[in-house]
């Protein structure tokens, strides 16, 4: 039997007397796609800092691959993409990108940096540049280059499309989509609902503290009897 690639059960979370989250159960299955969606605030980057074990639940258990989160080695199977993420500004993105992948026991090749980088439309010469002459689209490419050319059985991406222009927002897909091909989960968050549509086997609406709805984009139009996934969210979450 499979394991599923991320198991929550009752999880809760709470900011001092705040709960944010309030029982959540959800499972990710290894090999799909799946989107956590929810309005500003509801509580994605919460959850995923919890996964991570930046923040420790007020109750309830994670699993990665069937192992508790809280043990480093279960995260060693995972790839990470921060929502805002910031590299340290004085380094050159190739100097970047070697640290990173040094930290994982992983050399620096130059033919697999520069066809991450072309399947991000980040130029080749953003490597020898400082990160702090990058724009905000090419700081995201450096983080999702950073985080892709590690292979991992799971990436959980905040946000990855956050900044991208549309031509490199297409790419990404793309390459997420290939990713998905060869056998990784991809657990991601995102408010464009037309990604989630093309890229997701499934999605989980998360309100109010507990997931809403589970299922395929095709599910959640169906189940709210509505034409686009956006009017089936805005209903979803009333
Ligand atoms: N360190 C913190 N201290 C207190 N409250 C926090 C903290 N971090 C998050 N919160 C609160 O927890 C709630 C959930 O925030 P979170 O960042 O998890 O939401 P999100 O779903 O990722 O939102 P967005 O879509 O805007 O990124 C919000 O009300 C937020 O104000």
């Amino acid at each position: 039997m499979t394991l599923p690639a991320l198991r929550f059960q009752q999880v809760e979370i709470r900011y001092g007397a705040t709960p944010v989250l309030q029982g959540l159960d959800l499972q990710v299955e290894a090999g799909e796609c799946l989107a956590l969606v929810g309005l500003n605030g509801a509580g994605k980057t919460s959850l995923i800092k919890c996964l991570l074990d930046f923040i420790r639940p007020d109750g309830g258990r994670i699993e990665i691959f069937g192992q508790p989160h809280d043990q480093p080695a279960s995260r060693s199977a995972l790839g990470f993409l921060p929502e805002s993420f910031i590299p340290p500004y004085y380094l050159k993105g190739a100097e970047f990108l070697r640290y990173v992948l040094s930290l994982q026991g992983l050399d620096y090749h130059a033919e697999q940096v520069h066809a991450m980088l072309a399947a991000l439309d980040l130029a080749p010469a953003a490597l020898e540049q400082t990160v702090r002459q990058y724009s905000k689209g090419m700081t995201q490419k450096l983080g999702l280059a950073a985080c892709l050319l590690a292979p991992k059985a799971l990436y959980v991406l905040d946000e990855p499309m956050s900044g991208l222009d549309p031509r490199a927002h297409a790419l990404l897909r793309q390459q997420l989509a290939a990713l998905r091909a060869r056998g990784s989960t991809l657990f991601l968050t995102s408010h464009n609902l037309a990604d989630v549509e093309m890229l997701c086997d499934r999605l989980a609406i998360l309100h109010a503290g507990q997931i809403r709805f589970i299922g395929t984009p095709a599910q959640c139009r169906a189940q709210y009897g509505t034409a686009t996934l956006e009017q089936a969210f805005l209903a979803c979450i009333e």
